[in-house]
C-alpha cells in the first residue's frame, strides 16, 4: 500500500519505518529541512533502539523516502498519517493547530479518495473536527480514521511491530477494511485490532495514558507514606504486583513521571473534563502529586550538607525523562538541576544520550562530563535520576574512591538497601530506609 506521514518524530519515524518493513511504500514528510536533510543521507535524527536497523534496509529497498514537500507526501498515500505534536497549550488543553492546519491544506490538495489517520494523542471530537476543516476545501472523497498509538519511547520499535492491541476509531466501512488490511502483519499473534467509534478511540488514549500516571502515582504516594512508617516499598510492591488484577508493571516509584506524553495528556484530560463541567478530581492529585515528587529528594540532599549547599558539587546520573531514550521532555532530572542550581550547587552530569538535549537547555552552567566515573571526580554527592543499565552494577571501590564523601541519592532505586550499608554508603533512595546517615 502507499503511505505518507505527516510529522516524522518519535511516532511517525517509527510508524513510517515499521510500515515500510512489511512492504509498504512510505513518504515521511517533515516541516524541519535540516531533519529531512539528515534522514535523506541515512541519518536517524533521534535515539530510539533498533530503529537503525529497520531504517536504513528499507531506504534501501527504495520503500522509504523523506521530503519537505507536503504536497508529494499527499500526492501518494492512499493513507495519509498525521504523526503531528499536539503540545500542551496555556490552559492545559491539547494545542490542536499542527494538526488542524495540516488538515486545511489536505482539504485543498487531495484529488482522490484518502484516508486521513490521526496518530497524534487528540481530544475527544478532534476527528470530527479534521473532518469539517477537510471538508471545507475537498473535491473528492475521505474519510478521516483516529488510530492512536500506545509506543513507548525506548521500545518503540518493539511496540510497533508487536502490539498489544490496535485501536481503530471510524465509521466508515471503507477506512476500516483499509486499516485492517495495513494492520493485518503486525496482529498475526493474535492480538486484536480493536474498532470503535473516533471518539472512544480518542479517549481511549488519554485513559489510558492517565491510568498509567496514576497507578505510578500512587505507588509514589505509598513510597512516601513508607518512609513514615519504616515500610519496604519493594517489599509492598512486590506483594502487590503477584495479583494479577494489579500486575507487576508501572509499580516502580521514584522521583515522579516525565516525558512528552503523561504530564501533558493528563493535564488535556483534565482540562477536556473542565470544559463539559466534569471535575477529574483523581487527576488533580496527580499532577500534584507529580509535581512535588519531582523534588522529593531535594531536602534529603539539603539535610546531609546541613542546608548549605553553596559550592557543594553533585554529581548527577541520568538526565533523560527514561533510559533508552535522548528525550529530556519534562524530564524529573530538568526540575532537581534548576533546584540545586538555585542553591548555589555545582553540577557534574552525565547521560549516555541526552547531553545534546540538556545542553540546549542549560548551556554552560552545568559541567557536562563524558563517562559515569568523570561525573563523579572530586563531587560531593552522587544523584541518580535515570535508571540506565550501565549504572546498575557500578564499581563501587572506584565510587568511593572518587567520590568526596561516599553518599549516593538514587531517585530511581537502582541498588539494594543491605549492599549499599554493607559497601559503606549513606544511601537514600525512594521508600526505602535510609542507611549510614
Ligand atoms: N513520543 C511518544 O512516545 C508518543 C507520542 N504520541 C503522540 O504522537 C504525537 C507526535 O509525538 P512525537 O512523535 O513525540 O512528536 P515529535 O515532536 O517528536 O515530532 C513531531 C514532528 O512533526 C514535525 N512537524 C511539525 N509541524 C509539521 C508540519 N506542519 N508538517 C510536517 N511536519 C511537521 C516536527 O518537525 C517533528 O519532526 C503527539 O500527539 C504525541 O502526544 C503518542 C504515543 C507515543
Ligand atoms: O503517549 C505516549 O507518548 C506514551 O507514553 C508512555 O510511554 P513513555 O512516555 O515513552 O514512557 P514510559 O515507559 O511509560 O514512562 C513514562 C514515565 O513514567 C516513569 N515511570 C514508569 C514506570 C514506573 O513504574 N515508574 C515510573 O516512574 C518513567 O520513569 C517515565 O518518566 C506510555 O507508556 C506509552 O504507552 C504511550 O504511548
Amino acid at each position: 500500500m502507499k503511505i505518507s506521514v505527516i510529522g516524522t518524530g518519535y511516532v511517525g519515524l517509527v510508524t513510517g519505518t515499521c510500515l515500510a518493513e512489511t512492504g509498504n511504500e512510505v513518504i515521511c514528510v517533515d516541516i524541519d529541512e535540516s531533519k529531512v536533510e539528515k534522514m535523506r543521507n541515512g541519518i536517524v535524527p533521534i535515539y530510539e533502539p533498533h530503529l537503525d536497523v529497520l531504517f536504513e534496509r528499507n531506504i534501501k529497498a527504495n520503500r522509504l523516502k523523506f521530503t519537505t514537500s507536503l504536497d508529494e507526501g499527499l500526492a501518494h498515500g492512499d493513507i495519509i498519517f498525521l504523526a503531528l505534536p499536539t503540545p500542551e497549550d496555556e490552559d492545559g488543553s491539547a494545542d490542536l493547530s499542527y494538526v488542524l492546519n495540516v488538515s486545511e491544506e489536505i482539504g485543498k490538495k487531495i484529488k482522490e479518495y484518502k484516508v486521513i489517520v490521526d496518530k497524534s494523542t487528540v481530544p475527544v471530537g478532534t476527528a470530527e473536527k479534521v473532518h469539517k476543516v477537510i471538508a471545507k476545501n475537498a473535491s473528492c472523497e475521505f474519510d478521516v480514521v483516529s488510530n492512536p498509538e500506545f509506543l513507548r519511547e525506548g521500545f518503540a520499535v518493539d511496540d510497533f511491530l508487536k502490539p498489544e492491541r490496535i485501536v481503530v476509531g471510524s465509521s466508515s466501512e471503507r477506512a476500516t477494511a483499509l486499516m485492517k488490511k495495513l494492520y493485518n502483519p503486525f496482529v498475526r499473534s493474535g492480538n486484536p485490532i480493536i474498532v470503535m467509534d473516533e471518539k472512544s478511540a480518542e479517549l481511549t488514549k488519554y485513559a489510558a495514558n492517565s491510568f498509567l500516571a496514576t497507578k505510578i502515582t500512587f505507588m509514589n504516594e505509598i513510597a512516601n507514606y513508607c518512609e513514615k512508617v519504616g515500610a519496604d516499598v519493594d517489599m509492598v510492591r512486590a506483594g502487590m504486583g503477584t495479583d494479577s488484577r494489579i500486575g507487576k508493571r508501572f509499580l516502580f516509584p521514584g522521583i515522579g513521571y516525565g516525558g512528552s506524553c503523561f504530564p501533558k495528556d493528563v493535564k488535556a484530560l483534565q482540562k477536556a473534563g473542565k470544559d463539559e463541567n466534569y471535575d477529574f478530581k483523581i487527576l488533580s492529585s496527580v499532577i500534584e502529586i507529580n509535581s512535588s515528587q519531582k523534588t522529593i529528594l531535594l531536602p534529603k540532599i539539603e539535610n546531609y550538607f546541613k542546608n548549605d549547599l553553596k559550592g557543594k558539587t553533585i554529581a548527577i546520573w541520568g538526565l533523560a525523562f527514561k533510559p533508552e531514550t535522548d528525550d529530556i521532555r519534562e524530564a524529573p532530572s530538568i526540575d532537581m538541576m534548576d533546584a540545586l542550581l538555585d542553591k548555589g550547587a555545582k553540577l557534574k552530569v552525565f547521560d549516555p544520550e541526552a547531553i545534546p538535549n540538556i545542553e540546549k537547555r542549560f548551556g554552560d552552567k552545568l559541567n557536562y562530563c563524558e563517562s559515569m566515573y568523570a561525573a563523579l571526580d572530586n563531587a560531593d554527592a552522587l544523584l541518580i535520576c535515570t535508571e540506565w543499565s550501565i549504572f546498575r552494577t557500578p564499581d563501587y571501590g572506584r565510587l568511593k574512591q572518587l567520590l568526596k564523601n561516599p553518599v549516593v541519592f538514587d531517585g530511581r532505586n537502582l541498588y539494594n538497601v543491605n549492599d549499599m550499608e554493607t559497601e559503606g554508603f549513606t544511601y537514600v533512595s525512594v521508600g526505602r530506609k535510609t542507611v549510614n546517615l
